[in-house]
């Protein structure tokens, strides 16, 4: 039985963008927002009437400055996370393939890292399942 009434799905829309050597980027979320300081996939929320493959192709825009294509984001698994206000719904993709120079528009500290080390930065707990999903593709 659920104990909270108003447990909204918050429903974001993530990716691992992956680089040559099979380096996975992460952004560390700015001083002000929720869980600032953590290392997060980038993306963002899923507007009201958007489709989950458009609100990343426009995050990735807004947050890194870079063009992505729908057919070079392929699915690879999903986060689903009670957090205590809203329970998260995430689906992860990976990408390998955009154009432009990634740029950190919002001031946020980027980092490329080998999956096998994503351990070593404090991520949302709702990211610490996907995790191995990208050691195992990567
Ligand atoms: N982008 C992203 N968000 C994550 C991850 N893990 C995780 O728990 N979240 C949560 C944090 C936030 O509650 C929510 C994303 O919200 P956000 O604030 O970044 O959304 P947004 O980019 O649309 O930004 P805003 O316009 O709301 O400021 O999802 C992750 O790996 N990447
Ligand atoms: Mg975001």
């Amino acid at each position: 039985m659920p104990t909270f009434p108003d447990h909204a799905l918050v429903l974001v829309a993530a990716v691992a963008l992956v680089d040559a050597d099979g380096r996975v980027l992460i952004a560390k979320r700015p001083e002000g927002k929720a869980m600032a300081g953590m290392w997060e996939f980038p993306g963002g929320k899923v507007e009201a009437g958007e489709r989950p493959e458009l609100a990343l192709i426009r995050e990735l825009k807004e947050e890194l400055d870079i063009d992505v294509t729908e057919a070079c984001l392929a699915p690879l698994t999903f986060a689903s996370h009670a957090y205590e206000k809203f329970h998260l719904l995430m689906p992860l993709y990976v990408c390998r393939r955009w154009k432009g120079m990634v740029t950190a528009l919002e001031g946020q500290e980027l980092k490329w890292v080998k999956p096998n080390r994503l351990r070593e930065h404090p991520m949302p707990p709702a990211d610490l399942p996907l995790i191995p999903h990208l050691i195992d593709l990567l």
